[in-house]
């Protein structure tokens, strides 16, 4: 295999500098479910010992500026960058960007390159290009022998005159960036020791996730200077794996000539918080948490068990129940009324539910309270068997799918695990080793696992799938498939299917019939499709050139409010690129916690991610797929409390309007104000919009489709070139 070396890794161990240190393997034990307490045992997370992960190159990674700030009108940015190449575990300080080079017109003067033992500089670059294409091929060829992944590194082109798609760069793998150049009224980069407390405050943040955040404001003009298209390597996009590549990224041809001998993934992700108040930390429901008893739920197919009302009902088992009034939750949500008892009645569901509504509960407190009272399988210390698997479209979210797994896994017996891309297969590895009995994956590391024999699949009697139609598209039912064919994988009829999202459309919930048995029930809160009610949703009418000074304009009247800002990756960039997973997990903690208040995101951060408190959305460029709209503005209004999203509409793009249809019933059937124009619009393109007769034509596709008037069942579901904006 290209990428990562498991067997080596396995017989040889793991050849980085961090590793982190693991309780010992217990000896084969066998055991029902039994509680423990709290602390020490299998329901403790092990501590790591290792070296500080922030210890080096901590947020420093590429994006984070360091730089001297010149206020020479015309002369460019970015001090210095602070390359950083993907031996995180190198313990070197690189990507602290420390020269200081005097600003030179177009760029970086010069800038640190600190991998491991090496040290470059850089000098001069020409004028009107940033640190670019050079320093990327540099990076980029140092490959191995430095541990520096260096195509995922580097600033790439940068040019005064560039437009918005030549700005795409960032290394050959960069993020969407932005960079603003207003003075007051800009985002800053972190930690230019020139700046003043204030502007650092503002909007300063990295990116992730093929997210460049926002920079610097200096200058004049207000121009935002993107450095973009970011693309990664992971199986957070569609996978080959039919042919077992073990490359589940989609890589450009150049990407793919220079990584002809791509180094080994070496980060290991820090360990989550340990203590009891880490594990249950929550945020509060909001002031509309019980309006959601006043949405109609549907549930259809063969005998239903009744909804329950209250979690006491449920019968949980003690420690359960324990964990779920930890966690803060009082009552159930909607979906979880209804779902709970389903999956206790060990039928196979699809539930359709609103954003941030609860569905992860309403899977994960089921299988969880089974689990404990049937007992989970006994330790081995050969072939690991989980009971469930659980798999997400990224790896942020199935990290934090796995987090509440742990959560109402607390002081019992029962392992959860995660392992995903981007991350050392080594660590996945030994996690799972440990014992596993909930297997939280993402697709490509699960196959990858699967067909290495690294996990059994025989006592599987999970499988869930959120964000399920995600799940079963384009980009990802091909893995879907090959899990289900796996060896060892019980059949349908031998194991309990279940699938989540917020949207289904109709063509992916015939798809899915093929995973689930055929009583299976779907359980409809809402309206499949539709946009959470408690999220303000106020579309814009903007040309692609007035989208910088406009988002400017929102983002100073925001001030401190959380945002997350959604932008398209250019799918025909030349430069494709993404970033590390360090670096997105980075930038998403960043986020969370509160040291920068505006995450640039593309896709992959438009499903499932659960942020407390983003009070607004923006959507920079309209995504093509009414779905991820609807996920996108999901971001805020979460578990009753209220958000904003804000969506800028081009009404000259093609894209855009082939979404108006869709955007108006959306809009419409959550109760907001569509404008007159975007009907317009809407009425003008009919016969060209994509998703809507799809996404809203009937509820359940059992009873049969009722396509709406001058709609048509055309796919609403990502292409496999849209799967490019997932990275
Ligand atoms: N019954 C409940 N009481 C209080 N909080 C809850 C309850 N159920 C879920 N939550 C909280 O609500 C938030 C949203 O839940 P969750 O992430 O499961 O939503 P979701 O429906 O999966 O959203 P998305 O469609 O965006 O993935 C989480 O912080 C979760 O802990």
């Amino acid at each position: 295999m290209a990428d990562e070396d498991w067997d080596s890794e396995l017989t040889a161990g793991p050849s980085f500098s961090f590793t982190p240190s693991f309780p010992k393997l217990e000896t084969e034990k066998a055991f029902n479910y039994n509680e423990r307490s709290n602390k020490g045992g299998e329901g403790e997370f092990p501590k790591n010992d290792g070296p500080s992960r922030r210890g080096f190159g901590a947020n420093r990674g590429f994006g984070f500026k360091r730089g001297n700030r010149s206020d020479e009108e015309g002369s460019n940015l970015f001090g210095r960058g602070g390359f950083k190449g993907r031996n995180e575990d190198s313990g070197s300080d690189y990507g602290k960007g420390d020269s200081n080079g005097p600003q030179r017109n177009g760029g970086f003067s010069r800038r640190s390159f600190r991998d491991g033992n090496v040290e470059e500089e850089f000098g001069d670059k020409s004028a009107g290009r940033g640190f670019g294409h050079s320093e990327n091929n540099f990076a980029q060829r140092r490959g191995r022998g430095t541990g520096a992944r260096g195509t995922h590194g580097g600033f790439g082109r940068r040019d005064e005159n560039n437009d918005e798609e030549s700005q795409s760069g960032f290394g050959s793998r960069g993020g969407f960036g932005y960079e603003s150049r207003g003075r007051g009224g800009g985002f800053r980069g972190r930690g230019d020791e020139n700046n003043d407390e204030e502007n650092q405050s503002s909007f300063g943040s990295r990116g992730g996730f093929g997210i460049q955040t926002c920079y610097e404001g200096r200058g004049r003009g207000s121009g935002f200077r993107g450095r973009g298209g970011y693309k990664g390597r992971n199986e957070d996009v569609g996978s080959d794996s039919g042919q077992f590549k073990n490359d589940y990224t989609l890589k450009s041809d150049e990407d793919r000539e220079n990584d002809d001998k791509p180094a080994r993934v070496t980060y290991v992700p820090p360990p989550p918080p340990d203590t009891e108040d880490g594990i249950f930390a929550h945020y509060q429901t909001g002031i509309n948490f019980d309006k959601y008893d006043d949405i109609l739920t549907d549930v259809s197919g063969i005998n239903p068990p009744p909804a329950i009302l209250t979690f006491e009902e449920a019968n949980l088992p003690e420690t359960l129940t324990r964990n779920i009034s930890k966690a803060g939750y009082v009552k159930l949500t909607p979906v979880q009324k209804y779902s709970i008892p389903i999956v206790l009645a060990k039928r196979d569901l699809m539930a359709c539910a609103q954003t941030g509504s609860g569905k992860t509960a309403a899977f994960l407190l089921p299988i969880l309270a089974h689990m404990m009272r049937d007992g989970v399988a006994p330790h081995s210390l050969d072939l690991q068997e989980p009971e469930a698997i659980i798999v997400a479209p990224t790896r942020e979210l199935i990290n934090q799918i796995f987090l509440d797994a742990r959560k109402f896994a607390y002081g019992t017996c029962i392992k959860p695990v995660v392992v995903y891309g981007g991350t050392q297969t080594f660590h996945s590895l030994r996690q799972i080793y440990q014992g596993c009995n909930i297997l939280c994956a993402t697709p490509g590391r699960l196959i990858d696992i699967i067909k290495r024999e690294k996990i059994g699949l025989t006592k599987l009697r999970y499988l869930v799938l959120d964000e399920a139609d995600r799940m079963l598209d384009m980009g990802f039912g091909p893995d879907m498939k090959v899990l289900v064919n796996s060896p060892g994988m019980p059949s349908k009829e031998d194991r309990q299917t279940l699938m989540f999202s917020a949207t289904f459309p109709e063509r992916i919930q015939s798809l899915a019939k093929e995973f689930l048995k055929s009583d299976y029930l779907f359980v409809v809160v809402g309206q499949v499709g539709g946009a959470c009610s408690d999220v303000e949703q106020i579309i814009i009418p903007v040309g692609q050139h007035g989208k910088k000074d406009k988002l400017v304009e929102i983002l100073q009247g925001l001030g401190i409010e959380r945002t997350m800002v959604f932008v398209k990756t250019k799918k025909r960039a030349s430069i494709h690129g993404d970033r590390l997973q360090k670096e997105r997990e980075e930038a998403l903690a960043d986020f969370r916690f509160g040291k920068c208040n505006v995450l640039v995101a593309t896709n992959v951060a438009a499903r499932g991610l659960d942020i407390e408190n983003v009070q607004h959305v923006i959507i920079y460029d309209l995504s093509d797929n009414i779905e991820e709209y609807v996920h996108r503005i999901g971001r805020t209004g979460r578990c009753g409390n209220v958000g904003k999203a804000i969506t800028f509409f081009d009404t000259d793009d093609n894209e855009d309007r082939t979404v108006a249809r869709s955007l108006v019933k959306v809009l419409s059937d959550a109760q907001q104000e569509v404008p007159a124009w975007l009907e317009e619009v809407a009425f003008s393109a009919s016969g060209t919009f994509s998703s809507i007769g799809s996404t809203f034509a009937s509820v359940d596709s059992r009873r049969g489709v009722s396509h709406v008037p001058g709609g048509h069942a055309q796919s609403a579901f990502a292409t496999a070139e849209d799967d490019a904006s997932w990275d």
